[in-house]
């Protein structure tokens, strides 16, 4: 009796670390930003009233593609996976999962999101999902990571394509608005990544790949992400002026969060090998695309609007 429960119970502790072992292949916490721009651009498309069923079954979709280019990232890796520090413990270098099963679940994840959205959101956004796995292998994976310090500029192409997928999936169509999301993630990637780049540096230079900081040195790095940072401030305001669709609590959401990522790359550009400065511009950098999406989410709420308008009157009326 003793002997059966805990061969019961250990063949539940086997499944479950098979199952965490699958589930960070697709990088989990990764993916969990990929869908708020998701969700952020889906709020805008349906100005504030996504039905609830079509964001369910687009989050899914997209978990289900960004875990499956994330699985066939860490397939194509797994070698020099294996020698970086950071990336050691995965499972496939690890060991944990066999090349062929990580092969399979990537694409069974592929055609679920894909056969999911067709269904449900409609075939311009499935394409999208799918694009979006393509450029991440193909593009970034395949052809640049390890060939060009452009890598991630030209591949980061990949990271925007969500927000394209859930405004697709809201209308069917892609607009002026999806495509300057689509530029504002393209803008925020190089900041969001190169800082990271800086404190990994040795970890790239050991297996080759030929990341920013690795090729030019921190010092010009931070100098560009400088001005990719710079350049985020009237990438996000065009979604205010000249396209309209969001108001001025988004605006003044995006203002104070630009204003700060402005100044964390100053201080790295003023001191370019500091980890700890640029540790805290690669952790900023994922706060602010979510403050900058959840500023999105609440300024197209029906409510929001209406007290602005409310507001808006009111001054009206005083002058
Ligand atoms: C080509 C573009 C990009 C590159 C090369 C890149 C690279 C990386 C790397 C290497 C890490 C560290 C992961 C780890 O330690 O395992 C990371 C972390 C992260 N990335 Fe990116 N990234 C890119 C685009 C994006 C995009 C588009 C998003 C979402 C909108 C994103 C969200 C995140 C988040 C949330 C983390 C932190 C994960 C954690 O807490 O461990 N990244 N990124
Ligand atoms: C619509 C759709 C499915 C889009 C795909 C978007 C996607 C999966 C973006 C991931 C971006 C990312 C984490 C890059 C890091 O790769 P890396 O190889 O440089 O990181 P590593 O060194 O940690 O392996």
């Amino acid at each position: 009796m003793q002997n059966a429960m805990t061969g019961v119970s250990r063949r539940n502790q086997d499944f479950l670390h098979i199952l965490q072992s699958y589930v960070q292949l697709t990088k989990p916490r990764i993916i969990l930003l990929l869908l708020i721009t998701t969700a952020g651009a889906m709020w805008i498309a349906a100005e504030g009233q996504v039905d609830p069923v079509l964001l369910l079954v687009t989050l899914l979709s997209g978990t289900f593609a960004s875990g499956s280019a994330n699985t066939i990232n860490c397939l194509y890796d797994r070698d020099i996976d294996d020698v970086m520090e950071r990336t050691r413990d995965r499972p496939l270098p690890s060991g944990r999962v066999s090349p062929r099963d990580a092969l399979i679940f990537a694409i069974a994840l592929a055609v679920a999101s894909f056969t999911l959205l067709t269904v449900f959101a409609n075939l311009l956004s499935a394409c999208l999902a799918l694009s979006g796995i393509l450029v991440y292998v193909v593009v970034y994976t395949h052809w640049l990571k390890r060939h060009s310090p452009q890598n991630i500029v030209i591949g980061g192409a990949a990271g925007a394509i969500p927000p394209l997928v859930g405004w697709a999936a809201v209308t069917g169509e892609l607009s002026w608005a999806a495509w300057a999301l689509f530029a504002i993630i393209c803008l925020w990637t190089p900041p969001h990544f190169w800082a990271l780049a800086i404190l990994i540096r040795d970890d790239y230079a050991k297996v080759g790949v030929p990341m920013m900081p690795v090729v030019v040195g921190n010092e010009s790095t931070s100098r560009q992400i400088f001005y990719y940072t710079l350049s985020l401030i009237p990438a996000t305001l065009l979604l205010v002026y000249p396209l309209h669709v969001m108001g001025v609590v988004y605006a003044a959401i995006a203002l104070v969060l630009n204003g700060i990522f402005v100044q964390k790359a100053w201080n790295l550009m003023q001191a370019s090998s500091d980890l700890q400065v640029a540790r805290s511009a690669f952790k900023y950098s994922i706060f602010y695309m979510m403050l900058l999406c959840a500023g999105m989410g609440i300024d197209s709420l029906p409510v929001t609007r209406h007290l602005v308008g409310a507001i808006a009157t009111q001054i009206t009326r005083l002058w």
